[in-house]
């Protein structure tokens, strides 16, 4: 006679599944990794979450964090280790991994103690979810996106970076607060390199489909008397007076990683503003991962879409690609 409880209280039907299906894994438990975990947990994105760290102390409290607060939440199973196996038949891996840029240091000094990083992640997280897709938040997240897709050995489109995501909504919020309408409302794109040099397309900013460069076709220019222009600098802006303020960034970047988590798992098929190849892309030539609006379903990227650009928003991108070319150059695998 089985005397133990769960026995007693129920009837086993069929064993439990190796994997439900909705299993996102976290690489780094940062503010930013914590950020996407709390964002996919409290608006029920997945159904299992795994944590991966090298701090076994802090990795281990965040987990125990999150599973007491599971009562207000749905029943999502929530693991955590220092071992990748953890991680094994995850849909979507994030990865929010890095190092902090010591005082001083270079750009490629920083890249590169970021690439030995990603050496010890991208081929175990391929090596349990051989079928996942990659989405990269750490930055320099454009090199670090194509360095991931050349330690993963995955098809382009099932590696992402979160790219100008973070940047559409910043401006997308900005120019809510001008045109007092809702930021989902307020339609706008930043595309190319993610932060300082993103470019943002004016002529695609619009409400209800009505375009304010037919209004206003000095939107966007230097001579604009309303000064839209500067929407732009104030999201470049923002995120520095963000670190100034706090210290980091989180939220907006955790909620905009679960939008995207969303689209994946639930193949919505929305769009987003994404690190994707952009090789044959508007000119480039380069092996360069830069941010184009796509479509975003179960299988990562199903199509970019071609947007208009001017001959200035084309030069922007080709100028930064030529950069991160230089960039990868420069990086030992
Ligand atoms: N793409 C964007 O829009 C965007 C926005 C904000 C921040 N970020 C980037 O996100 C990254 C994380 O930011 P943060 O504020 O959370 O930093 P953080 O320092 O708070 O967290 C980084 C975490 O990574 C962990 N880590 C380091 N090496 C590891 C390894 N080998 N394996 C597993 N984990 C490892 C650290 O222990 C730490 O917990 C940074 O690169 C930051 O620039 C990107
Ligand atoms: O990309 C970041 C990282 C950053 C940040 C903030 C000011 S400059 C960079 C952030 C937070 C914490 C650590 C780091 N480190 C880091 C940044 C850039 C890089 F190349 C390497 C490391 N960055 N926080 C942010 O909100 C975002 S979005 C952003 C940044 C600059 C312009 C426009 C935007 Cl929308």
């Amino acid at each position: 006679m089985a005397t133990s409880i769960p026995h007693m209280l129920m009837e086993e039907i069929q064993p439990p599944l190796q994997t439900s299906g909705g299993k996102v894994t976290v690489v780094g438990v940062g503010q930013v990794g914590m950020a996407c975990a709390f964002s996919l947990l409290t608006q029920h994105i997945c159904s299992e979450l795994a944590l991966v760290d090298v701090v076994a102390d802090k990795l281990r409290g965040e987990m125990m964090d999150l599973q007491h607060g599971l009562t207000f939440l749905r029943n999502v199973k929530i693991d955590a280790s220092t071992d990748f196996s953890v991680t094994a038949g995850s849909r979507v891996c994030i990865v929010t991994a890095g190092a902090r840029q010591r005082e001083g240091e270079s750009r490629l000094s920083l890249v590169q103690r970021n690439v030995d990083i990603f050496k010890g992640i991208i081929p175990n997280l391929v090596k349990h979810s051989p079928n996942c897709i990659l989405l990269i938040v750490s930055n320099p997240v454009d090199v670090l996106t194509y360095v991931a897709w050349k330690l993963s050995g995955l098809p382009k489109h099932r590696v992402i970076g979160s790219g100008t995501n973070l940047d559409s909504a910043r401006f997308r919020f900005h120019l809510s607060q001008k045109l007092n309408v809702a930021p989902a409302s307020t339609h706008g794109w930043i595309v190319g390199e993610h932060g300082d040099s993103s470019v943002p397309v004016w002529s695609g900013v619009n409400v209800a489909g009505v375009r304010l460069r037919d209004l206003n076709p000095l939107v966007g220019t230097p001579e604009d008397p309303d000064k839209y222009n500067e929407m732009h600098k104030d999201v470049v802006n923002s995120a520095y007076e963000i670190i100034k303020l706090k210290g980091y960034t989180s939220w907006a970047i955790g909620l905009s990683v679960a939008s995207l988590v969303s689209s994946i798992l639930k193949n919505m098929r929305s769009c987003y503003a994404v690190s994707v190849s952009v090789q044959n892309y508007h000119g480039i030539d380069k092996d360069v991962f830069l941010s184009l609006p796509v479509v975003l379903g179960e299988n990562g990227v199903t199509h970019i879409i071609k947007q208009t650009l001017t001959e200035s928003e084309i030069s922007q991108l080709k100028s930064s690609a030529d950069t991160l070319w230089d960039v990868q150059a420069g990086i030992q695998f």
